[in-house]
């Protein structure tokens, strides 16, 4: 990182900031992280629009560098698309997003070699072995032979897939296909790791291997950003959080100050989205499987 921002402005043509963020407990200009240095992801005016689907409605949010982040949201919040968006996976249909102070549209040869991603639905090339897969995504981010060598080894190892290393990717569990993609997004050291959804179908076990392999990560300085719907689990990982629905940012900032009053990072979660209003199938009268029809 350590790179400035040099531009802040909305890009030509962007629409106008609409979103209502006067929830964010802790709004961008009370971000530790972002004083001093660039942020590791700014976002601004960011719109995404399938037909008649606004998904992603506007949003301004600043992420700070060297914090384990949460991007949360109920299904259909806009997480997805976002990630996508700022990863450079997706081109907005207005906003700007930079990420270490480059520009992901501008600039994307600087930002894909400082950032990992691990994106949903993950496509993998599944006739190679693990091994191969990640010799081959070395060299695509040019390093030298010995080196992707000697850290795939490490990261196989790590990540407990040295006995599967010589399988082919189309013969992985969903876990094992979580954790190659993981160790491929890490090669490269990058600064930025965004995971959409890193733990979803995978056991506990691995859960807790790719959990000890991030908290080293970021320990380090660097800066994980994930999606994930597992309250329990954002609370426990992350020391910043993003609440995001039907397409807009309903909060940001510190885990503790988005959690505020609530108990748990959960209750503050279903009453930013509005779901503690939502009757908990009180319609389903006829369901219970009593044989009453
Ligand atoms: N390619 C697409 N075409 C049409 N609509 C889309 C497309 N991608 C996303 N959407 C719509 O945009 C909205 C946001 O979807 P998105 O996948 O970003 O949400 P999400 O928060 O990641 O949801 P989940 O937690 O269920 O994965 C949804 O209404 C979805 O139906």
């Amino acid at each position: 990182m350590g790179n400035e921002p040099e531009h802040n402005e909305v890009r030509a043509g962007a629409a106008p900031p609409e979103q209502t963020s006067a929830a964010s407990p802790a709004g961008p200009s009370a971000a530790p992280g972002t004083l001093g240095a660039a942020p590791a992801v700014r976002i601004q005016g960011l719109w995404k629009k399938f037909g008649e689907q606004i998904a992603v409605h506007g949003i301004d949010l600043t992420l700070p560098a060297g914090r384990f982040i949460g991007l949360v949201g109920p299904n259909g919040a806009g997480k997805t698309t976002t990630l996508s968006m700022v990863t450079g996976l997706l081109r907005p249909d207005s906003g700007v997003v930079e990420i270490g102070g480059h520009d992901v549209w501008g600039d994307p040869v600087a930002v894909k070699s400082r950032i990992g991603v691990l994106p949903e639905g993950l496509r993998l090339f599944e006739r190679l072995s693990g091994r191969e897969l990640l010799a081959y995504m070395g060299r695509l981010r040019g390093l030298p032979g010995d080196e992707v060598d000697k850290r795939a080894g490490q990261l196989l190892d790590v990540l407990d897939l040295a006995g599967s290393q010589h399988k082919l990717v189309v013969d992985y569990s969903t876990g094992m296909r979580k954790k190659i993609g993981l160790a491929a997004a890490l090669l490269h050291n990058p600064e930025i790791l965004f995971l959409d959804e890193p733990f979803e179908g995978v056991d506990p076990v691995s859960a807790q291997t790719i959990r000890g392999v991030l908290e080293r990560y970021t320990a380090s300085g660097a800066t994980v950003i994930f999606s994930s719907h597992v309250m329990e689990l954002v609370e426990s990982l992350c020391d910043w959080v993003a609440v995001m629905a039907g397409g807009r940012i309903r909060a940001d900032g510190p885990l503790a100050e988005v959690r505020g009053a609530a108990p748990t990072l959960q209750d503050a979660f279903l009453e930013l989205v509005g779901a503690n209003d939502r009757g908990a199938g009180q319609s389903l009268d006829w369901l219970g499987g009593g044989g009453a029809r």
